[in-house]
């Protein structure tokens, strides 16, 4: 066993990257649910002791780390998948700040505006999700990955919260899928 615990909500969410780039790497991994109800009712005490009161947790033996990017980055220069040189690293960078910047546009769709903006998420999705497009396709003619031409270098890859609702990374990869906007080239969950 590699001793890493997965510390999180019963959700796809914020983990499932770093689930993803464990499976990438062949790692497995312990998961550690935490039941929303006990976390927001006060019953679990991890709140209290998480470094800045979310999740996900992230163990890797005795050491703890929190904060879902920090993890992948943590991850990905363990793995060696981080980029081959400080510009590299640089860029990969840049496009999961990208992917950041589109989660927090989803987690604002699903928790606020789902009943009332669900037209507006969709069509400005296809806009969002061409930047990362035009990045994949200005490296080695979109035949292989964010950054660099070495299999695990820099991937990226979407993942399905929901119909039509693709977000989060990986570096992985990338190929047409079911589920996307059209104009979408990734491979969906
Ligand atoms: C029952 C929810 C209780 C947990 C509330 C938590 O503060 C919210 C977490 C969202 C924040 C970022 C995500 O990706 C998280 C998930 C966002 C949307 C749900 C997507 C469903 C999935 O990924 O499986
Ligand atoms: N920047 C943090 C955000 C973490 C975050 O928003 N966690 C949410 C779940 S995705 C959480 O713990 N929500 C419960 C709470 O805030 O009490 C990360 O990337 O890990």
């Amino acid at each position: 066993m590699s001793g890493y615990v997965i510390t999180y909500f019963p959700l796809r969410g914020r983990a499932e990257v770093i689930r993803m780039l464990l499976a990438d790497q062949g790692a497995s991994w312990t998961e550690e649910e935490v039941q929303t109800a006990d976390w927001f009712g006060g019953e679990s005490d991890l709140k209290q002791q998480a470094v800045f009161g979310q999740l996900p947790q992230f163990k890797d033996g005795d050491f703890v780390l929190y904060q879902s990017n920090s993890i992948l980055r943590y991850l990905g220069r363990k793995y060696g998948i981080s980029g081959g040189s400080n510009q590299e690293s640089a860029l990969i960078d840049m496009v999961n700040d990208g992917v950041e910047d589109l989660r927090v546009k989803y987690i604002r769709f699903v928790f606020f505006e789902f009943e009332t903006g669900k037209e507006k998420y969709e069509s400005e999705l296809a806009k969002h999700l061409s930047a990362f497009e035009r990045i994949l396709s200005q490296n080695c003619n979109g035949t292989k990955y964010v950054v660099g031409d070495k299999v695990m270098t820099t991937k990226v890859k979407y993942k399905r919260f929901c119909k039509n609702s693709p977000i989060g990374i990986v570096r992985r990869g990338w190929q047409s899928g079911p589920g996307l906007p059209t104009s979408c080239k990734a491979t969906v969950y």
